[in-house]
């Protein structure tokens, strides 16, 4: 269980721009739940997903997995049990490494092998099964630079480096935003895929109302750093996409957003 603990985050404190975005909050997240999140620009997704990743300071509270703060691990440790992708394809990945050789990166997280060492040659078969698992005819391509595939391989690639090693956390920040339409529902297949046969716990900020409803097995619905609906099992299940979308317009209405 990852549980999110009573916390307060404060940007810019005790200056002009102070914002007090969440006051007291909480949120836990059930082993192997797809929790989709969204909710209005500003209304603090990415911020949450920040806190849980330990990349944001915070002003109080803890965030724990089972009964153990993972607030003050370094982000090794953190990250060993924890993958992320973002929105950007470029992040998570070295443009000008090789397929092969970010991979070899990811697949070695958390350990002391690095690229001075060269690339674990009896990996490549390994590699290439995975890549052909993508569906996307990347696994001929082990020698092509990251930055010369397209933003969907590259969004693939990165997803497939973030679940290489034994994870049990998967954090998805509006990771198919940049994509286009039909690369964006690839990569969203892929995921739930992903997730489903990892058995992962993910927590997946999304602006695609549609992802949400189809994909997630709960879904959140931020709004200036509060949960406004919260729906999970039978209740989600009978939530249709009509719901949700009049729901968002509601709330963004009612508070100006
Ligand atoms: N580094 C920062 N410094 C100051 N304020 C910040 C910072 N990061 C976020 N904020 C503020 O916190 C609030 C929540 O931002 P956050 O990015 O978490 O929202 P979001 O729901 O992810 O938005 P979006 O959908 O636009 O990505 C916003 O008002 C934002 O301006």
């Amino acid at each position: 269980m990852l549980e999110v603990r009573d916390i307060t985050k404060i940007y810019n404190p005790g200056t002009l721009t102070e914002q007090r975005l969440f006051e007291h909050f909480s949120l836990t997240v059930e082993e192997g739940q797809f929790v989709a999140i969204v909710g209005s620009n500003g209304s603090g997704k990415t911020s949450l997903l920040n806190i849980i990743c330990g990349s944001i300071p915070i002003e109080g509270g803890d965030v724990l997995v089972g009964s153990r703060s993972i607030s003050k691990l370094k982000d090794y440790q953190r990250y060993a049990t924890m993958g992320r992708v973002y929105q950007d394809p470029a992040a998570g990945t070295c443009p000008n490494l090789t397929m092969l050789e970010n991979l070899s990166l990811a697949d070695n997280k958390g350990g002391s092998y690095g690229l001075g060492r060269g690339v674990n040659k009896k990996r490549i078969d390994f590699y290439r099964q995975q890549l052909a698992s993508l569906g996307l005819g990347l696994e001929d391509k082990l020698d092509v630079r990251m930055g010369a595939l397209s933003g969907g391989q590259r969004q693939a690639v990165a997803l497939l480096m973030a679940t290489m090693t034994p994870l049990k956390f998967l954090i998805l920040d509006e990771h198919t935003a940049a994509l286009d339409p039909k690369t964006a529902e690839v990569i969203m297949a892929l995921t739930d895929r992903v997730i489903r046969e990892k058995h992962l716990t993910a927590m997946m900020v999304t602006h695609n109302l549609r992802y949400a409803v189809e994909y997630g097995d709960r879904i959140l619905m931020m709004n200036r750093g509060r949960v406004v609906l919260d729906r999970a099992g039978a209740e989600k299940r009978a939530t249709s996409m009509d719901d949700i979308l009049t729901m968002f317009n509601q709330i963004s209405l009612e508070t100006g957003n």
